[in-house]
């Protein structure tokens, strides 16, 4: 095996969970899981769409129980590794170990880019059960880079291996990337990761950036399947490093067989970017709450871009999907107000 440069995290069997309202089968994530290790991806990330815990009518149910897809993750992988995604309060460190107990042998613990000191516990957690170790600091459009920094030390301090700049929303430009990983770099002695969303057509560009910038961890999901437009396109990204000479040791042949073979199957529609998930990025929206405000605008006969750009000016992060409805309520009622 090639000595990797950058190390891809393939996260369309967790992230793009949200895309296909949380309904993966076992013998869907069996075939992608399996094509994924045959491609030599060195982390493929399997969870429900809001990580370990997530299955509930708030972040919607899944199909198939979580650690069952795990399993049947890590029984087909000969080289790959397992990653779980663990929001604080959400999962619980009881599903940390059920899932280290199975076979997963990376944890990602995501918090909102403010909250990392709950983290905490389960990135100890983590490192005693012998997992390699990641803090993902979730909706980083929101705060300056000097709270950024302050936030990942924090999680370098708790032992993790890497820190992750996420872009959830899709709304960071390449200049502001630019600047948070390099001052993540200079400020951190771990590996500095990003994961983007490509809601205004930038997560190649953002992750490319990053790379350029010092991270050596990046998320990537096969086909665009993530929520939102979507995350950075595996394959693509695999084809782009490669020919800037930038060694990821995936094969790119069998990456690109996954994404038209079997992941492009599973979509309802192909990943693009619609006026709703262009919208998440415009006003810096978590991009999993594209599915539940398109329901809410169903519910109250709006447009989902109204409901989208009042949540981005309240400022609601991720955990808060019950405000979706609240939001969509209120508009609705504003709007009989004004036309009685
Ligand atoms: C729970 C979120 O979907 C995590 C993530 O992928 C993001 O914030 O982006
Ligand atoms: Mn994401």
């Amino acid at each position: 095996m090639n000595k990797r440069d950058v190390y891809i995290t393939e996260v369309a069997l967790r992230d793009g969970s949200h895309a296909i309202n949380h309904s993966y089968t076992i013998d869907q994530v069996t075939e992608v899981a399996k094509a994924l290790d045959e491609a030599h991806v060195p982390f493929i990330e399997v969870s429900h769409g809001d990580g370990l815990g997530g299955s509930s009518l708030q972040y919607g149910l899944s199909t198939t129980n979580e650690m069952e897809l795990i399993s049947a993750a890590v029984s087909v992988c000969k080289q790959a590794d397992i990653a779980v995604l663990l929001l604080p309060g959400i999962g619980t460190v009881g599903d940390l170990k059920e899932a280290a107990n199975i076979g997963a042998r990376m944890a990602r613990i995501a918090t909102h880019v403010t909250e990392a000191d709950v983290s905490k516990q389960h990135i100890k957690v983590a490192k005693e059960l012998g997992m390699e170790t990641v803090g993902f600091l979730m909706m980083a459009h929101m705060v300056p880079t000097e709270k950024l920094i302050e936030q990942a030390k924090l999680m370098e301090s708790y032992g993790a291996d890497t820190v992750y700049v996420v872009d959830s929303a899709g709304a960071l430009l390449p200049h502001q990337v630019k600047e948070r990983i390099r001052a993540l770099r200079e400020a951190l002695n771990v590996n500095v990761g990003f994961h983007g969303h490509n809601n205004l057509s930038l997560a190649m560009a953002n992750t490319l950036v990053a790379i350029e910038e010092g991270a050596t961890r990046v998320d990537g999901s096969v086909r665009c399947l993530g929520a939102g437009a979507g995350n950075t396109q595996t394959e693509v990204l695999v084809s782009v490093l490669d020919r800037m000479n930038i060694t990821t040791a995936i094969d790119l042949y069998k990456m690109m067989d996954v994404a038209e073979d079997i992941v492009a199957p599973i979509l309802d529609q192909p990943q693009e970017i619609t006026k709703g998930s262009l919208v998440l990025g415009y006003a810096g929206v978590y991009s999993s709450f594209l599915l539940h405000a398109n329901r809410a605008a169903q519910k109250f006969n709006l447009d989902p871009r109204d409901i989208l750009i009042e949540l981005g000016k309240q400022k609601v992060v991720g955990g808060q999907e019950d405000m979706i409805l609240d939001v969509a309520s209120d508009i609705a009622q504003k709007r009989m107000t004004f036309s009685t």
